[in-house]
């Protein structure tokens, strides 16, 4: 079921189109990754999902147009690009007063669960002037955790922490995920999205230049793969039939002393061409098949 509709949102800025007609739908339970690279409009499509910024044109429709405005606040948690911190606020403090405009009322304890969450319990008497960027990022996090929110809009929550940082980060998403709320958010990230994400957006220059799960997005993208086998020695007589047999099914073939790899475009091809090694009744020492990652996607 769709949790989230956009129509056709633009954004512009002067004659400058910074989002350019972009439509999707997210539909509860996803972890909906949004890829992109610096500056392609992934902060700004964000901005107006959650209400920060004004589309110019477009439709936004949450929680198939149930509730009014207040009730989608309270069932959305946001961490935009640039969080608001009071540094004369302690941790604990920070969350309480931004429970209060939001305008759920959290207890004690919940306020030291989230902070557990993000990992910054023990941090929660400290001023939030003396906390890291990284920490900010969780406290961000924990704040759009406020109220047991069913959607979460999270831009880049793993940038700028360190690589422990973001793998806590990454399984909290996968828990709350698990826990039957929809996120999406936003990365440069290209393995983590790779890793955690139902589905994926990859916009360039204002637009969605893809979207999927990645399997969808592989085989739109029609990627090869490559295998790569080392083996004992191929008899004389055999070895150009075999050299013109690979030539004919795949691409880029390396040919090496007892060893070669190629690009095959399908599974079948794989399979044909390991039968094809059985059949010259060789040893096979090392058979190793890469399939195309998220990035060749990306930066194809
Ligand atoms: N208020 C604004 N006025 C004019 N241009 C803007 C404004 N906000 C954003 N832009 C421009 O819109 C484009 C998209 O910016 P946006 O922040 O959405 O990109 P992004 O994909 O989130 O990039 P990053 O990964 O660097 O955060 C950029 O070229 C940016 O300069």
């Amino acid at each position: 079921m769709s949790i989230l509709e956009a129509t056709n949102l633009c954004k512009r800025y002067g004659n400058r189109t910074v989002v350019d007609d972009v439509s999707l739908s997210v539909n509860g339970g996803e972890m909906f990754g949004f890829l992109g690279r610096n500056g392609a409009g992934k902060s700004t499509f964000i901005n107006m999902l959650t209400g920060i910024i004004r589309p110019t044109s477009g439709r936004i429709r949450m929680f198939e147009g149930e509730g009014r405005l207040d009730d989608w606040k309270r069932r959305t948690g946001v961490l935009p690009d640039y969080s608001t911190f009071y540094d004369s606020l302690t941790a604990a403090e920070h969350l309480r007063y931004f429970a209060r405009v939001k305008g759920v009322h959290v207890d004690h304890q919940t306020i030291l669960s989230l902070l557990k969450q993000v990992e910054l319990d023990e941090h929660r008497a400290r001023n939030v002037r003396t906390f890291s960027f990284g920490m900010k990022k969780k406290l961000g996090i924990a704040q759009a955790m406020l109220g047991n929110p069913d959607m979460l809009f999270l831009d880049e929550p793993t940038s700028g922490v360190d690589i422990e940082s973001a793998f806590q980060i990454q399984q909290l998403l996968r828990q709350l995920q698990q826990q039957g709320k929809t996120i999406f958010f936003t990365s440069h990230n290209l393995h983590e999205v790779e890793k955690i994400c139902t589905r994926i957006a990859i916009m360039k220059a204002g637009r969605i230049a893809s979207i999927g799960s990645l399997d969808a997005l592989r085989a739109e993208y029609q990627l090869w793969r490559t295998v790569s086998v080392r083996h004992s020695s191929i008899a004389t007589g055999e070895q150009q039939t075999f050299h013109s047999f690979l030539k004919r099914i795949g691409r880029k073939l390396e040919w090496g002393d007892n060893r070669f790899s190629l690009q095959v475009d399908s599974e079948q091809k794989v399979a044909a061409l390991i039968r094809a090694v059985v059949e010259l009744r060789v040893d096979i020492y090392c058979v190793n098949v890469e399939e195309a990652s998220l990035e060749n996607i990306f930066l194809a």
